[in-house]
This record gives structure tokens, C-alpha cells and sequence, in this order.
């Protein structure tokens, strides 16, 4: 309490020092200045830091990021489908009073910095109270107010944020090109983010403004330099992203541009680059071109992660702790705050998420395999484990939690990874036992998927069904009599059987596979064809190839319906071909070709 006052009061003398004349006692307003932050670092050095807030790595975090909605305005390729996603219902979104609590509670605890950031913070309706909440927490030790933003719809309202105390601003902006921008986003805009970078280059308040540029293979790393030069005349920081893999985000390592890549491209054609130096926990690398305004950084998440010196913390939309951008964990401070627990006890919960927190994220070939909440922190979360407060399942975590921070990494990493196995096997609940997904909350969509199949078949098999008449008929059931006409294996009549086998068979999906959910398709097609491939030897190989493609309005995919066509109609041609052909025939290479709709997005086998 005394040190907050001592602290308000520094503070105000801090920032007024350049507009007060210098009391007798300093010679200038700079010395004033100086004199003030020596005092509020004295301060600082003998703030406690709560415990709840350092890790079992003994990482202290004093950043926290706040998502104030879902919501976005634009669609960036590699954060969100381009349909939009299914958003929580409001109420189960934290209110303002609800956020400034939670912040007041974590800088209370040590957190200096907070960075509002979505989905899109600008258009949550009262972003401008919430940032003037937070900065009546100055006196309690918040330094910074930070956001991060799209930039889309912030140019009117950014200077009334500044006034209202906002402190740092991120803008993100991956292209100069129009085209580009809507093909990346969406959306057209590149004009109105302009428009917000110039007003934020001009707001003398604003500490430094960052530009941040998601770096896709192929389609914007050509303009890096142009990025680059941005920084000669302008006073910004452009910092390079890496590509990161969240669910449905379309991630794949070979679009992913390493920084060192860049660097060296940068280098070739400026050759004085100087590193310079960055903050402790700063998530970038920064570099400069001598005499330039500016400075262009790296963001190397994936190459390169920066978790040894992590400091964040982050809130979702919806009010659960997340300690890690890339675990699926979170536990819900929402729950607890409107059950009424008390400041100390949401503390405790905060403190066990912090204690729970890995030492780094996986390596970038395993990443993309874990499934995850969007950048855009949204969706259902992957795991939400009870609170101590809770359930009787609390202490089953309690005790985990035990396990966790005593027991050699070596348990603790296999108790990672069968978490993060759980959490991408969506039929198996927290136990590990079937169950089915719950789609009662998704929306409805228009999903399509095609899958396809082969069946292996000897050549004589193959010479029945690929000519109406084939030379030598082949009957059925060879009679004694041959009544070959009649009893002829033809084209028609397996492919077609096969054909209306498989449609059949992908509308009893539900029945076949236990925990598929019963999906009123609204359309299957299937395609049979004969195909004899040629081997590097000179021999040839037969096959039918079926194809099957199911559309549905639903709330699920249809996938294993278009795999059940195919199985059916593969099974349905060896059915037809097993007097001629025996046991000789093989089922395989049954696939997903193609899948869209859906938030996991589209896909497509190349
Ligand atoms: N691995 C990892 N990357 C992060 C995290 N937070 C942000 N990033 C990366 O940093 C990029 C820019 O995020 P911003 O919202 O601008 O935040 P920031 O980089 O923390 O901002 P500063 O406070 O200015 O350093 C994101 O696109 C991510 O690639 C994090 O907690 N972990
Ligand atoms: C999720 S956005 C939220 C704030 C705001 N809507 C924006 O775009 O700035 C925060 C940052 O994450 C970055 N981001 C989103 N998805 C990403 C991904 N897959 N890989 C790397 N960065 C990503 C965005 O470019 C942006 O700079
Ligand atoms: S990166 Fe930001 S602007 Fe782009 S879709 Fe995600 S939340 Fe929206
Ligand atoms: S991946 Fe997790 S531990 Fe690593 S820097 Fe990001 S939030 Fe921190």
C-alpha cells in the first residue's frame, strides 16, 4: 500500500517532469526524470513478486496478454477459416469489470506489462474504458499498455486510446501489395492499416511502434526487403514472423521461411547489418541498418524458440489461464470469479496453472501434430483442466500437478506428451475412454470430402469388367451348359453394384463407425474406373479405382462417410470378382483426397 503511493506519486513525477519547471533541487527536467525512475526502480527491486507467478524454472512472469474477443475483421489465411469461426456466446465472454479485476490482481502479484490482444481488440465495444481501467493500475506497477492490432479500424480511435493511456502499439502487416493483402486476409484494407501506422508513427505518446509480418514461403518472403526499407525514413520496428502450426491453420514446415534465411538475404544486399540489443524476455532479435530510422527484427518461435527467457502469461476471451501458447491446457479463471472466490483463492489456481507450465514447446516437427487452440485463442479449448475449487476430479490434477514439479523431466515429458496425445484424440475423453464429440454448440456449415481407394486384381479379373464383352467370357457361376451371354461377368454389372454399394454404405456410416455422429447428407457420388499401371519392370499391375465424394450441411465433417463409400464399394467389387479372381485381390491405399468446411479447414492431397 505505501509503496504503491510512493510509487503513483514517482510516477506522476515522473511524467510530468518534462513539462514542470525542475524544482530548486535538480538543475533540468531531465534530471528530474532520472532522478524519478532511480526511485521507481528502487521501488521495483523491493516490490514483492508473487510466488504464483514464477515457475518451476524459476521464470518469473511479468507479462500478461489479454484476448478481449474472438472477433475479428479480417481472416488471415494462417489464423483463421476464411467462413469465420464459431464464437462463445457473450456471456460467457469476461465483461470489462471482470478483466480489470483479473489485471489488477496480476499486477498486484508483479505483472508490469499487459498487451491487449483478440481475435481483434479494436473492435470490442469499450476498449477505451478497459485501457483507462488499466491505467489506474499504474500506481500499482503496470509500466506498459500494449496492444496488438490489425490496424483495419483503429485509425479514428487511436488517438483517444492513446489518450486514455495506451503506451505501446504492434501493428500486423504482412504485405505492401493490395492484391496480396486481400488474398492473405481476405479482406481489402491495406490502405486503412497504412493510414493507422502513419497516425501511430506520429503520436509522440506511443512508445516504440512495432510492424509485424508473418513470413509465408512463396507468397510475401519477396518483399522483406521492400519491408526492410521501410525502416530507412520511419522510425519503426519491423519484426519478421515465423510461421507458426496451429489447428486447421494450414501449417506446414516448407512454408515456413527460417530467420536465419532472411538474415542472410537482408545481409547480401545491405552489408553494414548491425545486431543490436533487445530486452531480456523480448520475443525478437532486432537488427539495424546504420543510419536507417528504424530496425528490423526476427520472431524465430519456430527455429530458434525463445521459451528459456518466457515471461507471458496469457487470459483467453472466455477467461481461461493459458501458460503456454503452444499447450492446450487452460483452467478457467471465469468459472471460479463468478462462483465468487475470492482474490487469494483465484491466485492459488493461477499459481498452480504457472507451476504446471512446460520448460519449452515441442520441436517444430512434432508441433504441428498437437492440437491447439488457434493464435486467435478461440474454438473450444483442446483441455480444460477443473480448478482445486471444483470437482472431485480436482484432486486427481492436484496430484498430477504433485508429479509434475517433483519427478525427473523424463516423467514429466511423457505426462506431456500423453496429454497432448489425449487432447488430439478427440473420441477419447481426459481418462482416455470413448466418447463421443459433442457438436451440439457448433454451427451448421457445408462440409464435403472425397475420399478414394484401390482394389488390386489379376489381369483375368481385370479383362471381365473392362470391356462390356470381354474375348473370354467368364460366368459367374460357370454352368456346365455355359450360358455365357447371361452369365457373364461385365463391366456394368460390378462397377454399377459396386457404385451402389458404396453410396449406401457412406449413408450408414453412423451405424458402422461407433462414435461417427448420423449427418443428413445432401449428396454421395461415386466413380468407378479400371486403371492397369505400368511397372518400372515393364510389367502392369490392375485396379479399380473407386472415388467417392459426400457433401453435407452439418455440423460435422464427412469424412468417414466418403472413406466408408470407398471401403463398401471396394469390398463390394472383390465380392463380385471372388470366383474369378480369388484370393488374389488387394484392398488399399484408401484416403482422404480432398476435405473443406469446417474449422479445421480445407485440405487437399497433392
Ligand atoms: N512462442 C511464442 N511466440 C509468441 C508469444 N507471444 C507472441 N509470440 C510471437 O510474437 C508474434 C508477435 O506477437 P505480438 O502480439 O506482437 O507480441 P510480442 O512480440 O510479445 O510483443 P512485444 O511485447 O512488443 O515483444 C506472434 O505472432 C508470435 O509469433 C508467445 O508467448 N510464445
Ligand atoms: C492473433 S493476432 C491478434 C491481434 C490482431 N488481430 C492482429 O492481427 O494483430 C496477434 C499476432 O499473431 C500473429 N499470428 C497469427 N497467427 C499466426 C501464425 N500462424 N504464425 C505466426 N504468427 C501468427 C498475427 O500476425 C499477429 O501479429
Ligand atoms: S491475425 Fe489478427 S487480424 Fe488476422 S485473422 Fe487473426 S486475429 Fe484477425
Ligand atoms: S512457446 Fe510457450 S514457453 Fe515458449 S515462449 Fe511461447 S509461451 Fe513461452
Amino acid at each position: 500500500m505505501i509503496i504503491s503511493a510512493y510509487r503513483h506519486q514517482f510516477h506522476r513525477l515522473s511524467t510530468c517532469a518534462s513539462s514542470i519547471s525542475a524544482p530548486n533541487l535538480y538543475t533540468s527536467a531531465s534530471e528530474v526524470k532520472r532522478a524519478a525512475h532511480a526511485k521507481l526502480d528502487f521501488i521495483d527491486s523491493i516490490r514483492p513478486f508473487s510466488g504464483a507467478l514464477v515457475d518451476s524454472y524459476n521464470r518469473r512472469h511479468d507479462y500478461l496478454r489479454i484476448s478481449l474477443t474472438e472477433k475479428c475483421n479480417l481472416r488471415c489465411f494462417y489464423c483463421m477459416p476464411e467462413e469465420g469461426i464459431q464464437l462463445s456466446p457473450s456471456e460467457k465472454i469476461l465483461t470489462d469489470e471482470e478483466i480489470l479485476r483479473l489485471a489488477k490482481l496480476f499486477v498486484q502479484s508483479g505483472v508490469t506489462k499487459i498487451r491487449l490482444t483478440g481475435g481483434e481488440p479494436t473492435i470490442r465495444k469499450g476498449i477505451a474504458n478497459i485501457i483507462s481501467g488499466l491505467n489506474d493500475l499504474r500506481p500499482d506497477g503496470l509500466k506498459s499498455i500494449a496492444m496488438t492490432s490489425n490496424g483495419l479500424a483503429l485509425h479514428r480511435q487511436l488517438p483517444n486510446l492513446v489518450e486514455n493511456g495506451l503506451t505501446h502499439l504492434n501493428l500486423s502487416l504482412d504485405t505492401l501489395d493490395p492484391f496480396k493483402f486481400e488474398f492473405m486476409a481476405k479482406r481489402p484494407g491495406l490502405d486503412a492499416v497504412l493510414k493507422t501506422l502513419n497516425i501511430a508513427l506520429q503520436s509522440p505518446r506511443l512508445q516504440k511502434v512495432k510492424l509485424n509480418v508473418v513470413v509465408v514461403k512463396g507468397l510475401n518472403d519477396s518483399e522483406v526487403p521492400d519491408f526492410v526499407e521501410m525502416t530507412r525514413d520511419q522510425p519503426v520496428s519491423v519484426r519478421f514472423i515465423e510461421f507458426m502450426p496451429f489447428t486447421g491453420n494450414k501449417w506446414n514446415k516448407f512454408k515456413m521461411v527460417p530467420s536465419s534465411d532472411l538474415l542472410k538475404t537482408i545481409s547480401e544486399r545491405h552489408s553494414g547489418v548491425v545486431r543490436i540489443s533487445d530486452d531480456a524476455n523480448d520475443t525478437a532479435r532486432s537488427w539495424k541498418i546504420p543510419g536507417y530510422r528504424g530496425e528490423f527484427g526476427f520472431i524465430s518461435s519456430m527455429s530458434d524458440h525463445f521459451c528459456s527467457t518466457c515471461n507471458r502469461l496469457r487470459i483467453t476471451s472466455d477467461g481461461q489461464i493459458k501458460v503456454c501458447l503452444f499447450d492446450a491446457k487452460e483452467i478457467s479463471l471465469r468459472d471460479e470469479m463468478r462462483k465468487g472466490a475470492s482474490d487469494s483463492e483465484i491466485l492459488r489456481i493461477i499459481g498452480q496453472a504457472v507451476h504446471g507450465k512446460e520448460e519449452k514447446h515441442l520441436q517444430m516437427e512434432d508441433i504441428d501434430v498437437v492440437s491447439n487452440r488457434p493464435m486467435i485463442l478461440i474454438g473450444g479449448p483442446a483441455i480444460i483442466y477443473p480448478t482445486v475449487l471444483s470437482t472431485q476430479n480436482s484432486y486427481a490434477f492436484t496430484r498430477n500437478l504433485k508429479v509434475r514439479m517433483k519427478q525427473p523431466r523424463l516423467i514429466r515429458n511423457f505426462y506431456s506428451s500423453a496429454i497432448q496425445h489425449f487432447s488430439s484424440l478427440t473420441h477419447l475423453d481426459r481418462q482416455g475412454r470413448a466418447a463421443m464429440v459433442d457438436v451440439s454448440e457448433k454451427l451448421v456449415t457445408k462440409r464435403s470430402a472425397t475420399a478414394i481407394g484401390r482394389i488390386y486384381i489379376p489381369k483375368r479379373a481385370y479383362d471381365l469388367i473392362n470391356t462390356s464383352y470381354p474375348s473370354e467370357p467368364h460366368s459367374i457361376n460357370a454352368s456346365p451348359t455355359g450360358e455365357a451371354e447371361t452369365k457373364v461377368i461385365r463391366k456394368g454389372d460390378t462397377l454399377t453394384v459396386a457404385q451402389l454399394a458404396a453410396i449406401m454404405g457412406s449413408k450408414k456410416t453412423s451405424d458402422l463407425i461407433p462414435l461417427c455422429h448420423p449427418l443428413p447428407l445432401t449428396n454421395v457420388k461415386v466413380n468407378l474406373t479400371c486403371e492397369a499401371i505400368e511397372q518400372p519392370q515393364g510389367t502392369w499391375k490392375y485396379s479399380v479405382v473407386c472415388h467417392a465424394s459426400v457433401d453435407c450441411e452439418g455440423k460435422t465433417g464427412v469424412e468417414m462417410e466418403a472413406l466408408t463409400a470407398v471401403s463398401v464399394g471396394l469390398l463390394t467389387v472383390w465380392d463380385m470378382l471372388k470366383a474369378v479372381a480369388g484370393k488374389e485381390m488387394i484392398i488399399s491405399e484408401i484416403m482422404v483426397s480432398k476435405k473443406s468446411g469446417g474449422r479445421s479447414g480445407d485440405f487437399s492431397r497433392t
